[in-house]
């Protein structure tokens, strides 16, 4: 059987009459990323919520590990190794960049948080702007530092809400590389919300289609490319 660290049962959310999700079936291997797309209002978002805690299923469970999770709350789902990044940069702008990771670290529970900020920031190319406070980085370099703190205290599930929103071309490609390199090395999982189709396409090994809370396509790149249904619903005819 396959190792999954992650597995979503037929998740339901609903506000009111509003069906944000609906049926959801999911998993997620141990080292893999799995992007989900789909077009804005398909429920992308309220899948995070729904795995980390934030919002109630109405219906269905959440595991992680293979452990029912779907009665617990954020923190102590936290405390199973799961992790996230937000829409908006969750960075504080007057902290040293190397002094925040290690707060993050410490409240992860790293056994030296000093050690495991300097790993992540080596590791995402901003060790020479340890001492630099967050406000003066550039934006590129906030994202990777948002990625800094999403990393530190070794999780075993990332969840990645549009890492690269407002990147340039070459930066997502840049911070895409990264991230790839980092879920081999750190054998971490990642569920990677982002409208960049190139970035989804290229890193990700499986992909999940959203539409109106549903999942309507899931497969390798490839085959969720060559659905028909896909490219009618959301990428169009020139994908
Ligand atoms: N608190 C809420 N109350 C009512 N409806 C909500 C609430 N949160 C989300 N929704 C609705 O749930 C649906 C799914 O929203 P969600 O934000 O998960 O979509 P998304 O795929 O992440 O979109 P985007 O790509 O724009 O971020 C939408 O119809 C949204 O309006």
């Amino acid at each position: 059987m396959p190792d999954y660290v992650l597995q979503t049962t037929d998740v339901a959310i609903h506000y009111g009459g509003v069906k944000a999700l609906d049926g959801v079936d999911m998993t997620l291997e141990r080292g893999k990323i799995r992007g989900l797309i789909g077009p804005n209002g398909a429920g992308k978002s309220t899948v995070i919520d729904a795995i980390t805690g934030r919002r109630r299923l109405t219906r269905g469970s959440v595991k992680i590990k293979g452990e029912d999770v779907s009665a617990l709350g954020v923190v102590e789902r936290r405390a199973r190794g799961l992790s996230r990044s937000f829409q908006r940069t969750s960075i504080f702008g007057q902290m040293p960049v190397r002094k925040q990771v290690e707060l993050a670290a410490f409240k992860m529970g790293a056994p030296d948080p000093g050690a495991d900020a300097d790993d992540v920031l080596r590791e995402l190319d901003l060790d020479e702007l340890a001492e630099v406070t967050a406000a003066d980085l550039g934006y590129g370099q906030q994202r990777r530092l948002d990625l800094a703190l999403a990393l530190v205290g070794q999780p075993t599930v990332l969840l990645l809400d549009e890492p690269m929103a407002g990147l340039s071309v070459q930066e997502s490609l840049d911070l895409a590389d990264h991230l790839k390199a980092l879920t081999q090395r750190r054998h971490v999982s990642v569920l990677l919300v982002e409208h960049d189709m190139d970035v989804v396409f290229g890193i990700s090994d499986v992909v999940t289609v959203f539409e109106l809370g549903r999942v309507i396509a899931a497969g390798s790149p490839a085959e969720v490319r060559a659905n028909p249904r896909v490219r009618e619903a959301y990428l169009g005819s020139a994908a």
